[in-house]
């Protein structure tokens, strides 16, 4: 546990070895995981690991980065050991009050010998797409848990899982040491979704989703979407056909999805409205219960009655998932969704994932509200 002593914080030793007993005990009783499903939490008796585990982050001065180590400052058993950023190599990481941390600039080779010396139990990669894979070569088997915050592994079925833990069986993501963290849009979209695809009509796109973001979601490298200027009194559309979460949607619903992305001048939070054609005649009330009867019990998925508004879900780490409007002809629903891309579309969502896969409980340093 860690222990405040004299205004520092001491952490109590741990074998260097990984994973965590508590976390091989966890993955030796979680059965075999099979498709997409709404899965229930594990709960506390498999998630009772109480001995900290200590963190490190590449990519740490981004927006994820940052919302990331807000978020392991306040959890009672995440230590962060190391951050990594070119740009901030030797400044203190002043957002972390637990102990003194100073930004490195690992390189991959260094972050694998830090993980064959046993200093770290969780590597997080921060990083734009296509960057991380040096990071996730030089660690090639280790048994230390990697999530990674970028698309490059979400395809990809060697590796343990896809984090989405509302979708996904939770003893997957529990029992993984390699797991990829969903895009923003595409965490939104699915949650918006999957209780509706039993009754999906259309052919051969069977719904649009219509996506509007805030400009954090493109990042901190300067770009026409993180513009201030071009966005003041605008809205832009981009990626029309192709985004990257059109197909991840579409890979992971197992539906074909139309995406159609835009950015907007405020600063963080999406806004997705979704036309839904349906193979039934159904009301208003019938479709909102199904959402809420898939969601009853997820603490991070509110089901409300109008459409949720994005100045609502700023800062806030779930879903909210509303509208429910019906055409005349009881053939077609209009559901809206809201989701702050920094926290559920990224940072919070990475903390379920980690606590999940670390053995604590899954909602453990999330503020629920
Ligand atoms: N922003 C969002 O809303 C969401 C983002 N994501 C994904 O999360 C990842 C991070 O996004 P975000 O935080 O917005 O990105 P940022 O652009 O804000 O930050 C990127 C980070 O990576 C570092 N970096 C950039 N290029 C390199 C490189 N070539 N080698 C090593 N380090 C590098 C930067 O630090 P430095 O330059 O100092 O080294 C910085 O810390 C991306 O893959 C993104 O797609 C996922 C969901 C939502
Ligand atoms: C406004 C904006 O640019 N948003 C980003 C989505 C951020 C995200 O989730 O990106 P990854 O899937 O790459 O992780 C985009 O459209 O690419």
């Amino acid at each position: 546990m860690l222990s405040a002593t004299s205004g520092t914080v001491r952490v109590a030793a741990r074998p260097l070895t990984s994973p965590h007993p508590v976390l091989s005990l966890l993955r030796a009783i979680c059965p075999t995981p099979s498709t997409q499903t709404g899965t229930p939490p594990l709960g506390k008796k498999n998630a009772s690991n109480d001995t900290p585990s200590r963190i490190g982050l590449i990519g740490a001065r981004g927006y994820t980065g940052q919302a990331l180590i807000n978020l392991l400052n306040e959890h009672p058993n995440m230590d962060i050991r190391h951050v990594s950023s070119r740009e901030l190599e030797g400044q203190e990481l002043k957002e972390y009050t637990k102990r003194k941390i100073v930004y490195e600039n690992l390189s991959p080779e260094e972050v694998a010998q830090l993980d064959k010396d046993g200093k770290v139990d969780c590597w997080v990669m921060a990083l734009p797409n296509g960057v991380c894979g040096p990071f996730v070569q030089a660690l090639g088997q280790s048994s230390s848990l990697v999530v990674d915050l970028s698309a490059d592994y979400r395809f990809d079925d060697t590796w343990g899982s896809y984090g989405l833990p509302e979708l996904v069986q939770r003893s997957k993501i529990a029992q993984a040491t390699r797991i990829s963290n969903p895009g923003c849009y595409a965490t939104g979209s699915q949650l918006a979704l999957a209780p509706i695809v039993e009754h999906l009509g259309g052919m051969p796109t069977r719904y649009q989703v219509f996506g509007v973001s805030g400009y954090s979601g493109a990042g901190t490298k300067p770009s026409p979407k993180n513009d201030v200027n071009l966005l003041a009194d605008n809205l832009m559309p981009y990626s029309l056909t192709g985004h990257i979460h059109e197909r991840e949607i579409s890979h992971h619903l197992g539906v074909p999805t139309a995406f159609i992305p835009h950015c907007a001048s405020w600063f963080r939070g999406i806004h997705l409205t979704i036309n839904i054609p349906l193979n039934k005649t159904m009301t208003s009330r019938d479709i909102r219960q199904i959402y809420q009867d898939r969601y009853a019990g997820e603490k991070l998925v509110k089901v409300v009655g109008e459409a949720p508004l994005v100045k609502s879900i700023q800062n806030k780490h779930g879903v909210e998932i509303g509208g429910f409007a019906v055409d005349s002809t009881g053939k077609r629903v209009v559901v809206c969704a809201t989701i702050d891309n920094l926290n559920k579309g990224a940072a919070t969502q990475c903390l379920q994932n980690m606590n999940l896969a670390l053995g604590y409980d899954e909602y453990q340093g999330i503020p629920l509200d």
